[in-house]
């Protein structure tokens, strides 16, 4: 047997820091070679996955375990207790009550495609299973690793149960481990604690930042005196620091009935209130704090200004929650600034601060209602005739991780995009913290394979599983960067190029369709403001597009595909209805102009002026070809790119007029496809040009048309020759695209 027996508890858990160590320090320098199984899933055997009930009868220990077996309808429950890593399963050392250690191998925690390694820290993947997790392991197999030790090992995800610490389950289990610490605790000095030593234990803790610590302290505090309202309140504290909003207010509550007068609960429960989206209860709390005299409870200086800052932003939060009141030109400010790039001392670099997550509500407008129907499922419905640009909904993200927080790996010389393996464990830690939030979350699609979230029991509403979030993830999370709705993008001349993958809860019941859509999308950091495109009438379903049309048909079905949509809109039946040969064809002269044209033109390679010549006659004689495979001109969105690289290289070479006709015809496509995020650009290219040639009465009216564009999608609608609104808009444009404003008033349009 030898190197086959069980290791001991402190044997395995320094292995595993030697292992969690090794990732931190290689990340994606660590390489698996893996064959996948012929679904695609690691999985060891065809085992069943069978749900098991978890009654004690069925409940199995470390020591029940069997090498080679696999453990049918019995369960292991058992408590993490080291932080989880990630190769190819993750993997992580647990102990029963019983007091026995063992490591678990999980498999299929990650998609696929992370894999090899997924390039998530170590803390970002502890968020998945964090240390004290009690988790129930149903139908376990026990084996023989590839290093000789034994390890337990499962393969679905949803055979692994995240177990609520108050469930009955637990009643009647103590934990070995637990006794002896707190016995190893009695023998020390400390036999006759008091609450208050146990509130200045939380202190401590929570001054070194551990909330979790810090709330097991309060709680033991609590146990020795329920009438604490300190403790209460310092809990209250520890619980919103780990944004665990329910139990603060909860907390809060209590204290507030032991004193009414508590002013610092007073101001937990106002805070809580407020990231609950409770804002008119939050805007009563500070309101009626600042009622009271400055003296009392020491009430004045900095805390009275902290409750009067955080009465203005319960106002606003109320305001736009309620009436849809945003301050954009604040908001895109606050962006901005959110979005600097600062010095990194440490590591002597210039880094992003962090993603701009903005404070501000949510709202849905009361012309449109969420309706369940036909094929596509849920959607969004007008329930009144809407005008163009009113605004329908302001959504902040559920949880998103935006392109620099995550570190970007390149492997075998591919970069590694941010993908949703980096949202499944900050949406887990979440719900892990505030289970009720389990009910909305799991009411999104999640594909044909598994329950709806209507059909599920309230139970299962409120546990912590990860393949569903997986699923609802696929379905439904929006890259910010996939050709609609990234504000920023407009302007090639801004330095703000932030990305992030996304999970935004109402919005992902708008329905997708290429064309003809009703509704669009802009982002401002972690905010997803959606208006009414064009007017739309009584009845409509609202669709947004998922992916651009401007993207070739190949690309876009790729992409509907991974949400299950074969989209039947007007250009993909169009396309789809199209012969093999002008497929190929129009791939081939997108192909040759991605390759060849691109890097010239827009990637600043270095040209002749010879070459130009060759480039402007290769682009004429492509953007002809390509409007002769679309019979339906209204739809040819193929040649924009192209049309926009004949812009640049006719300004290159001087010769201004030409592009003029050129771009004009695809301004009027843009426009009569209301697609302002990319024709508010053509229109301000074209008035540069008009402004070049001297033709100032059609440059200044292009340019306002160009202005307007730009920003109602932002502001909505607005008179454009009212000068007040003129200025708001250029001040607003300005910070969209300073350089092409600057351009714009050198050229005597502002
Ligand atoms: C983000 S969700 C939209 C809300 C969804 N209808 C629901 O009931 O939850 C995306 C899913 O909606 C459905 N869907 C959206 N647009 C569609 C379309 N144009 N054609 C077919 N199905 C569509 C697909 O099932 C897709 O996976």
């Amino acid at each position: 047997m030898g190197r086959n027996k069980r290791r001991s508890r402190q044997e395995l858990i320094s292995q595993h820091e030697k292992w969690l160590q090794c990732l931190e320090e290689y990340k994606t320098n660590v390489y698996y070679t893996y064959q996948p199984t012929i679904n695609g899933d690691f999985v060891e055997q065809n085992r069943t996955n069978r749900k098991v009930q978890l009654h004690p009868a069925n409940r199995l220990s470390i020591s029940d375990l069997e090498i080679n077996t696999f453990h049918e309808n019995r369960f292991l429950l058992c408590r993490v207790i080291t932080k989880c890593a990630k190769s190819v399963a993750l993997s992580t050392v647990i102990e029963d009550p019983e007091g026995d250690a063992e490591r678990i191998s999980m498999y299929n925690w990650l998609p696929k495609n992370t894999i090899p390694a997924s390039g998530l820290s170590v803390d970002q993947v502890s968020k998945l299973l964090p240390i004290g997790t009690i988790i129930a392991v149903q139908n376990p197999y026990y084996k023989i690793g590839e290093d000789g030790f034994s390890l337990i090992r499962s393969d679905y995800p949803d055979q692994i149960t995240i177990v609520n610490p108050n469930d009955s389950l637990l009643s009647e289990i103590e934990w070995e481990s637990d006794k002896e610490e707190a016995s190893k605790n009695k023998s020390k000095t400390n036999k006759n604690k008091t609450a208050d030593d146990y509130r200045l234990y939380g202190n401590k803790y929570f001054e070194m930042s551990d909330f979790a610590s810090a709330v097991r302290m309060y709680s033991l505090g609590v146990e020795l005196d329920p009438r604490n309202v300190t403790l209460y309140a310092n809990r209250a504290e520890a619980y919103l620091r780990s944004r665990q909003f329910e139990k603060s207010l909860m907390d809060t509550e209590i204290a507030l009935k032991l004193d009414p007068k508590h002013l610092k609960a007073s101001i937990r429960k106002g805070k809580a209130l407020l990231n609950l989206k409770r804002y008119e209860e939050a805007v009563n709390v500070f309101h009626e704090l600042l009622k009271r005299p400055k003296s009392r409870n020491s009430f004045d200086g900095q805390i009275r200004r902290e409750v009067e800052q955080f009465l203005k932003q319960s106002e606003m939060m109320n305001s736009e929650n309620k009436h849809g009141e945003y301050d954009y030109v604040n908001i895109i400010n606050e962006f901005l600034k959110q979005s600097e790039i600062v010095e990194d001392f440490c590591e002597q670099d210039w880094v992003h601060a962090g993603g701009p997550r903005l404070n501000h509500a949510d709202y849905i407008s009361g012309a449109i209602e969420l309706k369940q129907g036909g094929a596509k499922g849920r959607k969004w419905v007008s329930k009144q005739d809407i005008p163009q640009h009113t605004l329908l909904m302001v959504s902040k993200a559920f949880e998103i991780v935006f392109e620099q927080e995550t570190p970007n790996f390149f492997i075998l010389g591919n970069k590694i995009q941010t993908d949703i393996s980096y949202l499944i464990p900050p949406i887990a830690q979440k719900l892990r913290d505030e289970p009720e939030l389990g009910h909305e979350i799991y009411q999104l699609h999640v594909g044909p394979d598994m329950t709806p979230g209507k059909d599920l029991d309230e139970h299962l509403l409120k546990t912590v599983d990860i393949k569903r979030i997986e699923k609802l993830l696929l379905y439904n999370a929006f890259q910010q960067d996939n050709g609609s709705g990234s504000l920023f993008k407009r302007s090639s001349t801004t330095d703000v190029d932030i990305n992030g993958l996304g999970l935004w809860l109402d919005p992902s019941y708008f329905n997708h369709s290429c064309i003809d859509t009703n509704a669009e999308r802009i982002y401002l950091g972690d905010l997803m403001f959606i208006r009414a495109q064009r007017a739309i009438s009584k009845d409509e379903d609202l669709t947004f597009s998922y992916v651009s049309p401007i993207f070739a048909y190949e690309k876009r079905a790729h992409l509907l595909e991974k949400f299950g949509i074969r989209c039947k809109c007007r250009l993909c039946e169009i396309e789809r209805a199209e012969p093999l040969e002008i497929h190929l064809r129009r791939r081939k002269i997108l192909e040759h102009f991605g390759s060849h044209i691109v890097p010239k033109i827009f990637l600043e390679q270095e040209i002749y002026t010879y070459e130009l010549f060759l480039i402007i006659k290769a682009l004429e004689n492509m953007i002809s070809e390509l409007s002769s495979l679309r019979k339906e001109h209204d739809l040819d969105f193929s040649s924009i790119m192209l049309v926009h690289a004949l812009d640049k290289a006719y300004s290159l070479t001087g010769n201004t007029s030409k592009s003029v006709s050129i771009l004009q015809k695809i301004y009027e496509l843009l426009k009569k496809h209301n697609m302002y995020e990319h024709s508010s650009k053509f229109a301000l290219s074209l008035a540069l040009q008009h402004s070049r040639l001297g033709q100032m009465s059609p440059a200044k009216k292009l340019f306002n048309s160009g202005l307007y564009e730009m920003v109602a999608p932002i502001i909505g609608d607005f008179a454009i020759n009212i000068s007040q609104n003129r200025t708001k808009a250029l001040r607003i444009a300005e910070k969209l695209d300073p350089a092409f404003i600057f351009e714009a008033r050198y050229a005597g349009l502002v």
